[in-house]
């Protein structure tokens, strides 16, 4: 076991006795808290301080330990200078798309919350990153928002697709080099901007978004180079082979070979490890799959769950997240390989487009034969530990459908599939699954990303229905955010279903605000919806209340 490296090489935020004396004396609510903290002298003096303090009694007691934090940390949030993004202006064009009046004051609202999410990280941050989680990024950030004080990966998909509706080039360019920074010195981009966070990833969204931002500008050879070197590290270190019918299909799945618990959710781990019978070596397994899970930006959720049958049901203590191939994750690699075979085009290295394109048709064949359901009409996670598919739903089974990675008349099935399901007929959104576990990324939470990816997917079904579906899909979602943010004057991470406007909860944190991905996505469905949404239900559009009467005043005339 001690061959798997640590969460990172610092002894005070990754590993060590202050990390672990300090977690378990619970002192703070949030463990996030603590590894957050910035250091004020050097991490040496630190580390001998407490040598001297634990000299006296091995358990330093809890006032002491407070005294010390006291002496030598200060509280999360100093790495930050005053910012306002230049390039904020107070009237993009998408603005004038959004019919109702109220949601085109409400989308203002959020296209201000830009100027509170943004951030500059300062430059002692890079001259003494000894002294710091914050990892230093050379452009400005734009954070989720609440204990999220750092740039998250697959967030800022939907921050920057949101930032570009705000005409916000320059901020969300400086995040897209952010990341290509990160993959140059890491080679691979951390599931977000800390040190803890550096040896596992979250899905890989990089290349989409060079995509969206660079589809009108020059695309640069250097920034080819980085987009193939991220995805080489997800082929080299995130790659499994599947056998079915006698035919061996190469596919991707979220799998993080590092130990110890997770700094930012250190006693959840230790305590969740607790009960184990069967020594360290499961511990480290345990810990190994929760990073997984985290990696796969879904942490966490039933759909990683294998229990001892080898059914996708347990508790969180049966999570076994690398032993599972995900839909979603192959459908965006899939979409990843065509969107790097047209760059490579672009640049004229054709005979590395001709090798993406050949990787996308493999993958696309890989997931016909092994994550395709043909009874179902989904996709579906597939477990390698049983070799069968898990059927349980969730949104990433239409994953494809967003990807546009399918063949033949897959996607009329899915949409039959998708209204099967039974997870339409919630009034506040798309549940995450029907699974009641206590997790986050499970019912009855409905989620920013998925919902996006779930409408983008339908409206790109040649199908009218299909296409209808994902309207009513948007209004549902932009009522519960509108509804939310007149109760409460915030945006969530996410929300209940059943909520009417109720935020989320469950899992091992509070329920979070600011907040970057619902930002962009609320954004992205104003723009693309904005002539046909309410801030009401659709029926109480002033369109069909004046029909009414007037059918209703014809009525009464008649008689
Ligand atoms: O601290 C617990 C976990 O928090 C993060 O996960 C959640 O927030 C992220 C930021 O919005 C989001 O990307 C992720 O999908 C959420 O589940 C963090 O990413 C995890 O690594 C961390 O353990």
């Amino acid at each position: 076991e001690n061959v798997l490296p640590p969460p990172c090489d610092s002894e005070i935020y990754c590993t060590g006795s202050i990390l672990d004396q300090v977690q378990k004396a619970k002192l703070y609510d949030d463990d996030k808290y603590f590894v957050d903290m910035k250091l004020k002298v050097a991490p040496d003096i630190i580390l001998s301080a407490f040598k001297n303090l634990s000299s006296v009694s091995p358990t330093v007691p809890r006032e002491k330990l407070q005294e010390f934090l006291n002496m030598y940390f200060e509280k999360p949030g100093t790495e930050f200078e005053t910012w306002t993004p230049p390039d904020w202006h107070s009237n993009p064009a998408f603005l004038n798309k959004i019919k109702d009046t109220q949601l085109r004051e409400w989308a203002l609202n959020i296209h201000q919350l830009w100027k509170l999410l943004g951030k500059k990280i300062q430059d002692s941050v890079k001259d003494h990153a000894e002294l710091y989680s914050q990892i230093y990024m050379p452009y400005p950030v734009v954070v989720p928002g609440g204990r999220f004080r750092e740039l998250y990966y697959w967030d800022s998909y939907w921050v920057i697709n949101g930032l570009l509706l705000s005409e916000m080039r320059d901020t969300a360019k400086g995040m897209i080099q952010n990341f290509l920074h990160l993959v140059d010195r890491y080679g691979c981009v951390p599931n977000g901007g800390r040190i803890y966070y550096e040896r596992r990833s979250q899905p890989p969204f990089l290349t989409l978004m060079v995509e969206n931002h660079y589809s009108q500008h020059k695309l640069f050879k250097n920034v080819q180079t980085l987009l193939d070197q991220e995805y080489s590290f997800w082929m080299q270190n995130r790659s499994v082979l599947v056998s079915v019918n006698g035919n061996n299909h190469s596919l991707n799945r979220f799998d993080v070979q590092v130990g110890l618990p997770r700094p930012e959710s250190y006693t959840d781990d230790l305590e969740l490890a607790e009960g184990l019978t069967e020594g360290k070596a499961s511990k480290q397994q345990l810990w190994m799959d929760l990073k997984a899970g985290a990696e796969s930006g879904w942490d966490f959720s039933s759909r990683w769950y294998i229990s001892s049958t080898g059914q996708n049901s347990g508790t969180l203590k049966d999570i076994r997240t690398s032993q599972i191939v995900p839909s979603d994750l192959n459908a965006l690699l899939c979409r990843t390989e065509k969107v790097l075979a047209s760059f490579h085009r672009i640049m004229g290295s054709n005979e590395s487009a001709v090798q993406y394109e050949q990787a996308a048709q493999n993958r696309l064949r890989a997931m016909d034969a092994v994550l395709w359901d043909d009874q179902q009409g989904a996709w579906f996670d597939y477990n390698l530990q049983t070799g069968s598919k898990h059927l349980q739903f969730y949104p990433s089974n239409l994953a494809p459908l967003w990807a546009e990675c399918y063949s033949d008349e897959k996607a009329h099935k899915a949409v039959e599939y998708l209204k099967g399901s039974g997870a339409l007929k919630y009034p506040n959104g798309v549940p995450t699954s029907l699974v009641e576990s206590g997790q986050q990324w499970d019912y009855p939470n409905a989620w920013p990303p998925l919902q996006h990816m779930l409408i983008e997917g339908l409206s790109k079904v040649p199908s009218e229905d299909a296409k209808q579906l994902a309207e009513d899909l948007a209004q549902k979602w932009i009522r519960t955010n509108w509804k939310a943010y007149t109760t409460y004057e915030a945006m969530f991470e996410k929300y209940d279903v059943n909520g009417d406007g109720k935020p989320g909860g469950g899992g091992e944190y509070e329920v979070q605000l600011g907040f970057g991905w619902t930002n962009g996505v609320a954004l992205q469905l104003l723009d693309q919806y904005g002539a046909s949404l309410t801030s009401g239900s659709r029926h109480s559009s002033p369109g069909l209340l004046l029909i009414f009467l007037l059918l209703l005043s014809l009525l009464f005339t008649l008689h």
